[in-house]
């Protein structure tokens, strides 16, 4: 009858094998920066979606850069909404070094594990989202949110966001939206423990120029731009490796400390054959990538790259490629409260807990994600992925998940959307929310 082939049908679609299928069918879409195929990745979310009859909206704030968001209204819309974030783009791969093509997601029969650029950074997410939302819609338990849920599926995270969340953050479709909560991507950890984080360093991408008078390569005098450069990078240098001992003698965790990289050097005169040696160049620069933990003085970090690092004494200039904002809209910075202040925190743990799930304690993510344009409107953000027991492989080669891992990851998210979506009370937020 046409019942019993809807219900098998439904039956399908919940089995491991059917959810599987659609996390790889996901990760085979090439959403690789810096030309990503987004249009394949929005249709795909949204017959996704049309399979779950969730409303769905496609905002373009920047031609080319769909951002996908969709929405699961509540019985009580008047209460601020639950914001399940995550981006569609990957970072590029290096396709001969990988065991398995990064986007055919292969499964290996024997581990269960699956190979692909984004299955850890950020598409499990993305997907796990509509699966636990799945099962949410299919328990008799559950139904239906009394808080409105909804999610977005944001472009161009990996170049820094600004025609996805950011734009997205600022808009008055956001405004509207009265989001009072925002989960976002975490890391994987190789124990037991799923990892939360409750902010992140602020990335500042720092170019240092020196110039100097040229002169044959036979000569030493001061000055030269390759000595000035030099004389910086060496001060870069013993900062670097005073921070890297705080989290080698285990005193500091990782986001805790000021992190400083290099990204590139630059000088020297090109010649056919490769550089010429006989001359010292006018000109010479590098570019590093710095991250700032929320709690460092920023203002002392920034007077001792003008005096230091780059000090125009010694014919040096500087610039800062990125560098985002440390405090919220309201100047505070921008932490995510992770203590009996803040229910979502409690609501979070308990609910991973429930769903056979171990938490790890707070930390700062070393990185960055959209989470900072949400905090800085004021939101609490929590970054989770959960990812246990796995190799931390994001931006690395054969980035893979477990597919049992995948698949207990759905559960911690069908717990926690079931505890937010059904928390039917004010927050001390909402309520300063409400005044204003
Ligand atoms: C300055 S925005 C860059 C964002 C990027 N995010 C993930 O890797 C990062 O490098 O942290
Ligand atoms: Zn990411
Ligand atoms: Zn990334």
């Amino acid at each position: 009858s046409k019942a019993a082939s809807a219900v098998s049908q439904d039956e399908d679609s919940s089995s491991a094998s059917s959810i599987i299928s659609r996390f790889r069918q996901y990760l085979q879409i090439n959403t690789a920066q810096p030309k990503p195929n987004y249009h394949e990745a929005a249709d795909f979310l949204i017959s996704q979606a049309n399979s779950l009859s969730l409303e769905s909206q496609v905002l373009e704030f920047v031609q080319g850069k769909p951002l996908v968001l969709l929405k699961w209204p509540g019985k009580k819309p008047a209460l601020p909404s639950i914001l399940l974030n995550s981006h569609t783009d990957v970072v590029p791969s290096e396709h001969h070094k990988w065991a398995h093509p990064p986007f055919d997601a292969h499964l290996d029969s024997a581990t269960g594990n699956i190979y692909a650029r984004g299955s850890q950074d950020m598409k499990c997410v993305g997907m796990q989202y509509l699966e636990a939302i799945r099962k949410l819609k299919a328990s008799p338990s559950f139904r239906q949110p009394l808080r409105t849920v909804y999610l977005s599926f944001v472009p161009d995270e990996e170049i820094g966001g600004h025609p996805g969340a950011e734009m997205f953050a600022h808009s008055e479709v956001f405004q509207k939206m009265n989001v009072g909560v925002v989960l976002d991507e975490g890391l994987a950890s190789p124990d037991d423990f799923y990892r939360v984080f409750y902010a992140e360093r602020s990335p500042m991408w720092l170019v240092i120029k020196a110039t100097g008078p040229p002169g044959h390569g036979a000569k030493l005098y001061d000055n030269s731009a390759m000595e000035n450069l030099l004389k910086s990078i060496e001060s870069i240098r013993r900062f670097r490796a005073a921070q890297f001992d705080l989290v080698k003698s285990g005193s500091r965790a990782e986001g805790e400390v000021i992190s400083v990289n290099m990204a590139f050097l630059k000088a020297g005169t090109p010649s056919p054959t490769g550089f010429v040696m006989n001359l010292q160049p006018s000109e010479a620069q590098a570019g590093f990538d710095i991250r700032v933990p929320p709690a460092a003085d920023h203002l002392s970090l920034e007077i001792r790259i003008a005096e230091e690092w780059a000090p125009s004494s010694r014919n040096m200039t500087f610039e800062f490629k990125q560098k985002a904002s440390v405090y919220d809209k309201f100047g505070k910075p921008m932490l995510t409260a992770h203590d009996g202040s803040n229910p979502w925190w409690g609501l979070l743990e308990e609910a991973i807990k429930n769903a056979n799930g171990k938490v790890g304690k707070p930390e700062i993510f070393p990185a960055s994600t959209d989470a900072r344009y949400f905090r800085e409107q004021g939101l609490p953000a929590i970054g989770f992925s959960p990812m246990a027991n796995t190799p931390i492989l994001l931006h690395d080669h054969n980035e893979f998940l477990n597919k049992d891992e995948y698949l207990k990851g759905i559960d911690a998210y069908e717990s926690i959307i079931k505890a937010f979506a059904s928390f039917d009370e004010r927050t001390s937020d909402d309520e300063s929310k409400a005044e204003l």
